[in-house]
């Protein structure tokens, strides 16, 4: 990589120990003849969150879409912890330890939200038969469920939740698989100030659990109170890579993607 790849895409200086969870380079993904990405690279350290941000259509869902399996990448690698498992199925890469929630979430409406979470523990009972990551807030469905504040929903169809709780139901759910790298996909929309402070806190506590994030995330408070670090996506490339107080003075960052001060 070059040294302004290097400074770009957020990539520890040659030679530094720390190995990444998951490595993203040039990856590419069209929608025809639209490049919805175009030559996206980061790197997401283990226990690092990781903000993914950027203008509406720059590649954001794509890309979780694409690094969790829905979509098949049309350039470039992913690599997870250092193995290359760019368009490995969905449930494979759930095995493997990645996992994400998603911006409209779709639980079976049908069954409790525990039923629902203990779906999801099937689903990724590789990762729980080979013993990883065991305790902690994923060890236990009840303990989860209290972790994300649904414990006196339990019982309750799932369908029957409002939209803040099918989100954190989705996040169960994610976080029952027991992921190493969780992505999630715009947690903080629809939510009201005391869910967004509970929401971020979690997350915090995941991160600091060992779990690497990657955020994709418009509410730059939350970004801000979660993040360790930023890539800015526009136009389906790299804008920007660093803290979100270095994004807000840097003028390619502010002209496509924060705005001027006084616009907010
Ligand atoms: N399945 C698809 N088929 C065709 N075009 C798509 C598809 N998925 C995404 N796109 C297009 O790719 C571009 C990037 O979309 P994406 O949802 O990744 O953006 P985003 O950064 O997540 O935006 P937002 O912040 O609005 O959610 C958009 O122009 C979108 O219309």
């Amino acid at each position: 990589m070059s040294s302004e790849a290097a400074v770009a895409t957020g990539a520890p200086a040659a030679g530094a120990a720390t190995v990444p969870l998951l490595r993203v380079q040039g990856l590419a993904k069209h929608f025809g003849a639209f490049r919805a990405l175009d030559g996206v690279s980061f790197d997401v350290m283990p226990g690092e969150v990781l903000g993914l941000v950027g203008p509406n259509g720059s590649g954001k869902t794509t890309c979780i879409n694409v690094i969790t399996g829905l979509y098949r990448p049309d350039g470039g690698s992913i690599l997870y912890q250092g193995r290359p498992v760019g368009g490995m199925a969905a449930h494979r890469l759930v095995h493997q330890g990645i996992n994400r929630s998603f911006q409209i979430p779709k639980p079976f409406k049908s069954l409790t939200v525990r039923q629902n979470v203990e779906v999801a523990r099937t689903y990724g009972q590789h990762a729980a038969r080979a013993g990883e990551a065991e305790g902690g807030v994923a060890g236990d469905i009840g303990e989860l469920l209290r972790f994300l504040g649904l414990e006196q929903h339990a019982d309750r169809m799932a369908g029957e939740l409002t939209s803040a709780q099918q989100k954190m139901l989705d996040l169960a759910r994610a976080l029952a698989t027991r992921p190493k790298l969780l992505c999630v996909d715009e947690l903080g929309a629809g939510l009201n100030p005391a869910e967004l402070d509970l929401v971020a806190g979690r997350l915090r506590e995941l991160a600091r659990s060992g779990i690497a994030l990657l955020v994709v995330e418009h509410l730059m408070d939350f970004v801000d109170e979660v993040t360790d670090r930023l890539i800015v996506l526009s136009a389906g490339k790299n804008l920007f890579a660093g803290t979100l107080a270095q994004a807000v003075q840097d003028p390619r960052v502010v002209e496509v993607f924060l705005g001027a001060p006084d616009e907010h």
